[in-house]
């Protein structure tokens, strides 16, 4: 076991045995730091670049194509191989011993019209994100997915679950959560400047704000909080690389449960019973994967000619995205000829609707873009 590793071990048991009060949230503040800084040398080396810089755990070396990649973690012989297979039609071994699979395997399918990359990975055990098997580079490859579908063997135990989440945790990843909306701004003088916008209720407070960012040699800074946080999510702030990626996860297997056991699954958050064997239930997966996704379709209309519904436009986007960011995607510098758009389709308060750049899309809407004169 490498001297890092020991010290991570020794100063988690002591925040094991660290009984949590008010009397002790600082020390635990210190202790959460110290482990965050020994989690990043564990993987980058000492002094190394942070987990997520370009130089850290390298990928395998697969092209991005597309409009979305989705990544397939999970331990051996859980079925990703027969589940690329079935998604995609490329052909990935699949076999029922483990580690079949030794490199990263794309495929792609297409959904809505959107294509969506789908990337088959080495299965991963305890310990991936620490350099066992190939696990530091499956981490990272799963680090550039747009969403990671952790697949299970619904026969297997549910700590399994917990392990993976556990490796990608400690590499960086923060699954189905949101950054943590603080504004962190280093300064050359004048101390923390510590101010909460909501009250917090998870451990945070000006003297623990002071403590963890000496851990990490930040003297002065000003720092706002406008949610309320937990201690590990202001140290993810001051990291600064985190990925915050959605998952899904993926029961595979089914066909090997009983009705009662499929029942107790199904009252989890996020989860999809699948069969990738028997294509039980793909269906559900492709639409969560949609969903999970962000993704909306957006056709474009020539003048005089019917609407092109075999190749949207596909946005990324959270909240409605804008018909400029429309016109950037088809691609640069159609904005400086923009003049309006002509809009159809749910966003539009009739059909069609002029608009300017501004104004806000909605899944399946069709524009077309009106040019200036001249
Ligand atoms: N019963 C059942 N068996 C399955 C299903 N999907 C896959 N299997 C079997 O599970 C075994 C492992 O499948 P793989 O697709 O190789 O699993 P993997 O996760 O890619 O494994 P590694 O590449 O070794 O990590 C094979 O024997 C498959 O036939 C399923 O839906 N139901
Ligand atoms: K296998
Ligand atoms: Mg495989």
């Amino acid at each position: 076991m490498s001297n890092v590793q020991k010290q991570i071990d020794e100063i988690e048991a002591e925040m094991a045995r660290t009984q949590k009060n008010k009397a002790t949230n600082y020390h635990l503040g210190t202790l959460k730091a110290k482990l965050a800084k020994l989690r990043s040398e564990l993987i980058n080396g000492p002094g190394g670049k942070s987990a997520g810089s370009k130089d850290a755990g390298r990928g395998f070396d697969v092209t991005k194509s597309g409009d979305t990649r989705i990544g397939l973690v999970g331990f051996p012989s859980v079925g990703k191989s027969t589940l690329l297979t079935t998604l995609t039609g490329t052909r990935s071994e699949a076999a029922a011993y483990e580690f079949t699979t030794l490199t990263c395997i794309p495929g792609t399918m297409k959904y809505k019209g959107a294509r969506i990359q789908v990337l088959d990975l080495p299965g991963i055990i305890e310990g991936a994100a620490d350099g066992k098997g190939r696990g530091r580079q499956v981490i990272s490859t799963a680090r550039t997915c747009n969403l990671i579908l952790i697949v299970l063997d619904s026969g297997k135990p549910l700590t399994h679950k917990k392990i993976i989440e556990a490796e990608l945790f400690s590499f960086g990843i923060r699954i189905n959560q949101t950054p943590p909306n603080v504004k962190l701004t280093k300064k050359d003088n004048g101390g923390i400047d510590y101010q909460e916008m909501v009250p917090q209720t998870q451990g945070m407070n000006a003297d623990v704000c002071r403590l963890v960012c000496k851990e990490f040699k930040i003297s002065c800074a000003q720092v706002i909080l406008r949610e309320d946080i937990t201690v590990d999510q202001f140290i993810d702030v001051i990291e600064g690389n985190r990925s915050y990626i959605p998952v899904l996860y993926v029961f595979n297997k089914i066909d090997s449960l009983t009705i009662e056991e499929l029942d107790i699954l199904d009252q989890m958050p996020n989860y999809v019973p699948i069969s990738s064997q028997h294509k039980w239930n793909m269906d559900e997966l492709m639409e969560e994967v949609w969903n999970k996704t962000n993704m909306m379709r957006i056709y474009t209309k020539p003048k005089g000619q019917v609407p092109d519904y075999d190749e949207p436009v596909i946005l990324h986007s959270e909240g409605s995205p804008t018909v400029e960011e429309f016109c950037n995607r088809i691609h640069r510098g159609l904005m400086d000829q923009f003049s309006h758009a002509w809009v159809w389709g749910r966003s539009a308060k009739h059909q069609p609707q002029r608009c300017g750049k501004d104004h806000l899309l909605e899944d399946e809407d069709v524009v077309q873009i009106v040019k200036k004169a001249g």
